[in-house]
């Protein structure tokens, strides 16, 4: 049996000194404990880009002929990108839209019956990353890896079969979306199936694994002061977002600094992970990303958040390192590199790469 997400999280507790919400509804105030300073947070304060500059992630047509290149120019610039034509039906995404919904309106008191166990992955709960820092975040997170029936029992007792229906359709068009992107961005870099063996285009994609990441980011009474989920990378080798019609993912770019990613209805944003980076020797950038909140709407998003089997060891494409230097990292599967994230988190990434020798 291959070693899954749960089984990797197993030997990893996190200890939350909050491990659950207050009532966000009830709160007319940003209580202290929710509000953020450059202190709690290097990059908080960091500059917005102004809108002037008009710099934005690119929106690439999948039916665009060079819809590969497009992909494996934003996976350098940006490190991300939203894509329309995706073939993902309307009324999928629509769904798991309701889903999420229903989910986080459900009393507080039913929500906590899918908590999230220390030593769990899957439920209900607070940012994993919120361990990494002093304050809380205005949001609250559902995650699923495997079969979601046992919480969504808890959740819905009458319901729960339709929705697991639908979080099943949900991951399966997401996982062959996934490897599709994938694959348009290392054939941009001249990369082919011959250059990796363990990512074969027909074997079902029986060597990839996946999470879900439900997020609600309530409206917040004083959001200039509050952070929905702070600055991070994902681990993964791609992640595809979801996000309602309400803005507050923002990318960080070493030029522009903070940029929001406007909801555009009906795409999806993709995001290169830690994995993607070290695959393509640091071509492809894992970008910052974080969430802010708004005093107006609430927010919701959906994370898939996708790379290798546990134990499939990831390393620099040959052809992408240049002949007469080192690979820029070590290889390393999903499995250590979640433990080394858990750790150590946003330096996870420099704890792996090679140095160069004087
Ligand atoms: C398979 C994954 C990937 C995880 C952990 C586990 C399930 C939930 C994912 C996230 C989702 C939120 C950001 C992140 C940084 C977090 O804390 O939880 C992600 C993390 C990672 O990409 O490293
Ligand atoms: O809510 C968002 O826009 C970002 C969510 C995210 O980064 C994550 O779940 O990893
Ligand atoms: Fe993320």
């Amino acid at each position: 049996m291959p070693t899954t997400l749960t089984d990797v999280f197993r030997g990893h507790p996190i200890h939350l000194p909050h491990s659950h919400q207050p009532d966000f509804t009830s709160l007319r105030e940003l209580p202290d404990s929710y509000t953020w300073t450059p202190k709690d947070d290097l990059l908080f304060a960091a500059a917005p880009s102004p809108p002037a500059t008009g710099e934005n992630i690119p929106l690439i047509d999948l039916n665009h002929p060079d819809a590969a290149s497009q992909i494996g120019s934003a996976c350098r610039t940006w490190g991300a990108f939203q894509i329309a034509n995706h073939g993902v039906p309307l009324e999928l995404l629509q769904g798991i839209e309701f889903l999420t919904g229903s989910l986080f309106r459900l009393p507080v008191k039913r929500k906590l019956k899918a908590a999230r166990s220390e030593t769990g992955v899957s439920g209900y709960g607070v940012a994993r990353i919120s361990s990494f820092f002093n304050k809380q975040m205005w949001s609250e997170g559902f995650t699923i890896t495997g079969s979601p029936l046992n919480d969504f029992r808890k959740l819905w007792p009458q319901l729960h079969l339709n929705y697991c229906d639908l979080v099943e359709e949900y991951e399966e068009q997401m996982q062959k979306l996934a490897s599709k992107l994938m694959w348009l961005a290392l054939n941009s870099l001249g990369v082919s199936e011959e250059d990796i063996k363990w990512a074969s285009v027909n074997s079902d994609l029986n060597w990839a694994q996946s999470a879900l990441q439900l997020n609600h980011y309530p409206v917040c009474p004083e959001p200039d002061r509050a952070m929905g989920l702070a600055a991070h990378t994902d681990s993964t080798l791609l992640t595809i977002l979801y996000q309602n019609n309400t803005a507050g993912l923002q990318l960080f770019r070493d030029d522009l600094g903070w940029v929001t990613v406007p909801p555009v209805p009906g795409s999806l944003v993709v995001n290169v992970g830690d994995l993607f980076h070290i695959l393509s020797n640091g071509l492809f950038k894992s970008v910052l990303h974080r969430a802010r909140v708004n005093q107006t709407k609430s927010r919701l998003s959906v994370a898939f958040l996708w790379g290798p089997l546990s134990d499939i060891k990831i390393s620099p494409v040959p052809k992408l390192v240049s002949p007469v230097e080192s690979p820029l990292y070590q290889s390393v599967t999903w499995k250590e590199y979640l433990r080394t994230k858990a750790v150590h988190f946003n330096k996870a990434l420099s704890m792996i790469r090679n140095h160069v020798e004087e």
